[in-house]
């Protein structure tokens, strides 16, 4: 499919980015998704939609399979601080982590099926909470997908790190184990000049977020991968007065399930031991959990294969990554994969700054056009 600089699909990259929606609140999104698939010609389409999630299917010519390719809708709370003209008009909320992208890319997908189709089914699904508490699953499991479920599926990812035209993946693992992670700590408030008479929960807190980085660093072999982030800290009111109350909030990655496991364990232990130390309260919530992202070996070798004979594309074997996703979950049912999408921009994902490269949206949408044309081929 030939894309200028002004492809449509950066200026819908531009729309959409201006109305980030956290999961499942993506009602905005959806609309703006809806109006722009009723604007296409409509003889080969079919259109689902599923909470503020969307399925589309586009009938093959001669079907025999179905190719199914998903893209993430929702966004986070980060206040944008990148300086576009076309910043974030929801305060608060920023796609900081390329969500804008992949659903631009998903509609130029739509769009070169509706015009030039192929001989196989394809169903494409904007897919809602990404970031959580996870749309995947429910989606997966929603009757809506159920007599439309593909019998192979593709996704990508933004990553800032690789140039424009980089490609990085692997088959098998791509991405790790997440659980969320939520403890609430209850102790005696009081007055900050009578430390004695009062069970601090600040401290408590604060000696919890020392002792939850010694899991990785004295628990976990050295030669297996975990990671505990507390990424937020709540606790007390006001300067002199002794906090009753702290909630930590963090997230666990791991490689495997088995040290999803024994990292818990020792969450457990270690907050047993500041329940006592403390002499206070404290409960664990460990939220939404994703599965591992596995790649179906065979489909992603013959990807990478496929892709090495393509001059635009310089391809990665990249290592795993410790991000999470909820593609994982389709993944486990549909054989498939998920790749990383270079948009060469020095700040990360997850950052108020991100200002992906553009040129990477028509860039992904001819690679995904093309595969699933010559896949449908059977080539
Ligand atoms: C690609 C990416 O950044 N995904 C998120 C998924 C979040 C999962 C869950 N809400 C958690 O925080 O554990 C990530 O943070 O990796």
């Amino acid at each position: 499919m030939t894309l200028t600089a002004q492809s449509p699909f950066v200026r819908i990259r531009r729309d959409l980015h201006q109305i980030p929606e956290p999961g499942f609140a993506e009602f905005k999104t959806q609309r703006y998704l809806l109006d722009y698939i009723a604007s296409l010609p409509q003889e080969r389409l079919e259109v689902r939609t599923w909470r503020t999630g969307i399925l589309v299917r586009i009938r093959g010519t001669a079907p025999k399979r179905r190719f199914g390719y998903r893209a993430d809708m929702d966004a986070l709370p980060i206040a944008e601080d990148t300086g576009y003209d076309f910043q974030s008009m929801h305060p608060g909320y920023m796609h900081a982590c390329g969500h804008d992208l992949h659903m631009a890319i998903a509609l130029g997908i739509v769009t070169h099926f509706t015009q030039q189709p192929i001989a196989d089914d394809l169903i494409v699904l904007f897919q809602p909470a990404e970031e959580g508490p996870g749309g995947a699953l429910p989606m997966l499991q929603s009757e809506e997908l159920a007599d439309w479920m593909p019998d192979q599926i593709a996704a990508l990812h933004i990553a800032p790190e690789y140039p424009v035209g980089t490609i990085a993946t692997r088959p098998g693992i791509l991405f790790a184990n997440t659980s969320e992670l939520f403890i609430d700590l209850t102790g005696k408030g009081g007055h900050a000049a009578y430390p004695h008479k009062a069970n601090d929960m600040v401290v408590a807190a604060a000696q919890l977020v020392g002792q939850l980085q010694t899991i990785v660093a004295r628990n976990v072999n050295p030669l297996d991968a975990a990671v505990i982030t507390v990424g937020k800290i709540e606790g007390g009111t006001k300067q002199n007065i002794i906090a009753e109350k702290a909630r930590l909030e963090g997230t666990i990655r791991t490689l495997s399930a088995d040290t999803m496991k024994l990292v818990k364990s020792r969450i457990e232990a270690l907050v047993k031991g500041v329940e006592a130390g403390f002499d206070c309260r404290a409960e664990i919530d460990y939220g939404s959990n994703y599965l591992q992202v596995y790649n179906d070996e065979a489909v992603t070798e013959e990807l990478m294969a496929w892709l090495r004979r393509r001059e635009d594309v310089q391809l990665v074997d990249c290592t795993e990554a410790m991000t999470g996703e909820d593609f994982g979950y389709l993944l486990e049912k549909i054989p498939g994969f998920m790749f990383w999408l270079g948009v060469d921009t020095p700040y990360g994902l997850h950052h108020a700054k991100l200002e992906p490269n553009e040129g990477a949206i028509d860039l992904a949408i001819s690679v995904m056009t093309d595969y699933f044309t010559w896949k449908s081929r059977g080539e």
